[in-house]
């Protein structure tokens, strides 16, 4: 299967070629030439699958002959090696828990599963590569863990200097060795423009090979497809053919993965992109132009993105036909008290703690219920542990929430990091001399 740019202004490659260059070097995302659609025997039979068994069906077809059926296996069995609840929260309610994976985010799935391919793919090329990843919170964790003391692979996170939630900054900021902190004077959009102008330049790309961990990567975002398969799965177990899935967004990868696995034939009746108040996409589906903007910080920062990267693939995937997007996906968006609101709310009735980017994606799953009917199936896609975001839930519940101590061993450790303008130079400048 070959790999082209949403830019359509480079080569096509492989799937493994993708995931080496990160951005294609016309400055677009790669995606598959042709999505690869599953057989309705599959997707009729999900249920009878394991979490891994899916997985191993929908990457299959990207990779061909690059990888052999062992080696993808084996990749998957290390990735994925931790739960994933569906719990019932209220009536046809569902949250899909993607954050029992070790830095406590969704971002695990994507980054151990890439961590894994780089470091085969490392030792084969027998050339050192530099991640660079823009972060506003859960990625830079989930990239660091997965890559920390990967041979031949240097990771540099660049995040927004004061706009993370503590644990976030220490999971990023203590690990040290091959993991190179940045905190960025400005906001995320600002470590996003500089992450892919290095992409772009002639000097800097002629003196290392540099690459991407974040949504960007396909090697990140395929993964990203995976769990809502595995949601399906387990609600077809319960009667539940077509559900509705709510996607916390803010850079779009997530959403995205949905759409894709959904393209391959999976069903699912609508998508919600639930957004903070950094709402660019839900304007563009109530019919306005698509217009980026600055971000503005918010409870939920991890998506505290103004100009999502993924907004090109779902164009991608729909033809570039607005009216088929709109048909296929609504916007929400609400403001930190209604997110505070919801926190609180769903505490008192059901006893479920929510972190502040769940609480959005919650929150619209009711309010869709509300317009379209009580009993429409729908699945929250609950993207971070609550206690990565403890002084806002804390102050919401009244009362203090249990650390477990494998976090709290984060908490104790000394942060090693440096602080950059949100000039390119200044960055290139660390890159080349100091990384
Ligand atoms: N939500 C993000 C922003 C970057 O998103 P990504 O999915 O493109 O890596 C974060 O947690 O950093």
């Amino acid at each position: 299967m070959k790999f082209i740019s949403t830019n359509k202004n480079s080569n096509p490659v492989t799937f493994l070629e993708a995931m080496r260059k990160g951005l294609a070097p016309d400055g677009g995302l790669y995606m598959p030439e042709e999505i690869p659609v599953l057989p309705d025997s599959f997707w009729s039979s999900l249920k009878e699958l394991s979490f891994n068994e899916i997985a191993f069906e929908m990457a299959k077809p990207y990779f061909g002959e690059e990888l052999s059926d062992e080696k993808l296996n084996s990749v998957i069995n290390d990735a994925f090696n931790f739960p994933v609840p569906i719990t019932p929260v209220e009536g046809n309610n569902f949250v899909l828990e993607l954050f029992h994976g070790p830095t406590l985010a969704f971002k695990d799935f994507g980054a151990r599963f890439m961590a894994r391919l780089f470091s085969e793919q490392a030792r084969k090329d027998q050339q050192e590569v530099t991640i660079l990843v823009a972060t506003s919170g859960d990625t830079g964790s989930a990239v660091a863990h997965g890559f920390y003391k990967v041979d031949g692979v240097k990771v540099c996170l660049l995040f927004p200097k004061g706009k993370v939630s503590n644990l976030q900054e220490q999971q990023m900021a203590t690990l040290g060795e091959n993991v190179t902190a940045l905190e960025v004077e400005g906001v995320f959009d600002d470590c996003q423009r500089l992450v892919k102008q290095a992409f772009i330049d002639d000097e800097l790309n002629s003196k290392m090979q540099l690459s991407s961990a974040n949504s960007i990567n396909i090697a990140r975002l395929l993964p990203q497809s995976f769990y809502y398969a595995y949601a399906v799965s387990v609600l077809q177990k319960k009667g539940i053919e077509m559900p509705v899935f709510s996607v916390p967004s803010g850079n779009f990868g997530n959403l995205t993965g949905g759409l894709l696995a959904m393209k391959m034939g999976m069903p699912a009746k609508h998508f919600l992109a639930a957004t903070n108040v950094n709402d660019v996409v839900p304007e563009y589906l109530k019919g306005d132009q698509f217009q980026p903007r600055d971000s503005v910080q918010t409870i939920s920062n991890a998506m505290d993105v103004g100009n999502p990267s993924n907004f090109v693939r779902i164009k991608y995937l729909f033809g570039d036909s607005d009216s088929a997007i709109r048909d296929q996906i609504t916007g929400y968006s609400y403001t930190d008290e209604e997110t505070r609101e919801t926190i609180r709310e769903v505490f008192e009735k059901f006893s479920y703690l929510l972190c502040p980017h769940t609480a959005i994606g919650y929150r619209a799953s009711k309010e869709y219920q509300t317009e379209r009917g009580m009993k429409i199936p729908t699945v929250t896609l609950a993207t971070a542990h609550p206690v990565k975001f403890r002084d806002v839930i804390e102050t919401e519940i009244n009362q203090e929430i249990d650390v477990p101590d494998r976090l709290k061993v984060w908490l104790e450790k000394e942060k090693k990091s440096t602080t950059i303008g949100c000039d390119f130079e200044g960055f290139k400048e660390f890159l080349i001399n100091r990384a």
